[in-house]
């Protein structure tokens, strides 16, 4: 593989002494847009957790561009889930855009020109810069993800890392999120995403994490999609997702690919 963005190790993740994670181990390529996909209940929220530090782990150990998660905690963006989100804390949309300027090691830095310029750019971005003004909580449900996709942006992270992003929101935002990942990727940066629907991951995404508690596979998505391993990771839920067959047969990967080319 060319390099690695991110590695887990042997990782082990339980609560109340019930696995949610086991023994999980993959290496995530560098400048990629990557897919962690599985049924609900599966650990992928766990899993960025762990990654993020955000909840102990049995066993096993994470490694981001070679290294651990504090010396490179700066480089990373982390959106989370909305729904895990405060949305009644007094806040303007602008304040919580420029949190993105601050990191744990400048939390006393004074705001500047410079980083409310980054922030009204990023805001421009999603299309929200007519909203700066106004309280968090007075945004729609999609509106919010963007202001903290936003907020990501000012980051400057190589690393960006978002629970799924697409919950909630209406197709034309869902289309500008993956604008910004597309050029995110352009510019040589990382994109993990959380994200539940098999039938849009086969679009979305480069690479592909199947995850069930256990490592179901991890690789290219032409190398994925094929019934075996959705069946693995779906086991009987598949039958619920009727169209799985559909999905893997319109999903002839290398054939279409190379055809386009
Ligand atoms: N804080 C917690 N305490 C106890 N159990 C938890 C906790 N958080 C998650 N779980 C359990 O761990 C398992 C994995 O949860 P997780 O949220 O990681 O799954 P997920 O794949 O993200 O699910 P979904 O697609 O429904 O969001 C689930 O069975 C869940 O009930």
């Amino acid at each position: 593989m060319e390099e690695i963005a991110l590695e887990t190790h042997n990782l082990t993740v339980s609560y109340n002494r019930k696995p949610v994670l086991w023994n999980v181990d993959f290496k995530l390529p560098k400048g990629q847009i990557i897919g962690i996909i599985g049924p609900n209940g599966s650990g992928k929220t766990t899993l960025l957790k762990s990654i993020m530090g955000l909840t102990p782990l049995s066993s096993g150990y994470v490694e981001i561009f070679g290294q651990k998660l504090n010396d490179v905690r700066h480089r990373i963006s982390y959106v989370p889930q909305r729904e895990s989100v405060d949305w009644d804390f007094p806040a303007s949309v602008m304040d919580v855009v420029l949190m993105g300027r601050y990191s744990p090691k400048n939390l006393f830095k004074r705001i500047k020109k410079v980083d409310k310029d980054i922030a009204a750019e990023a805001l421009e971005k999603v299309n929200l810069l007519e909203f700066s003004n106004r309280q968090i909580s007075q945004l729609s449900g999609g509106q919010q993800q963007r202001v903290f996709i936003a907020r990501s942006l000012t980051q400057n992270a190589d690393l960006f890392i978002m629970d799924e992003p697409f919950v909630g929101v209406d197709a034309a935002t869902e289309q500008a999120i993956l604008t910004l990942m597309q050029e995110m990727k352009s510019k040589g940066k990382t994109v993990i995403v959380v994200h539940h629907d098999l039938q849009t991951a086969k679009d979305y995404f480069d690479w592909i994490v199947l995850l069930n508690t256990r490592l179901v596979a991890s690789g290219p998505k032409s190398e994925i999609f094929n019934e075996e391993l959705l069946q693995e990771a779906y086991g009987g839920k598949l039958n619920v997702l009727s169209k799985v067959g559909e999905l893997v047969k319109e999903h002839d990967f290398p054939i279409r690919e190379k055809k386009r080319k």
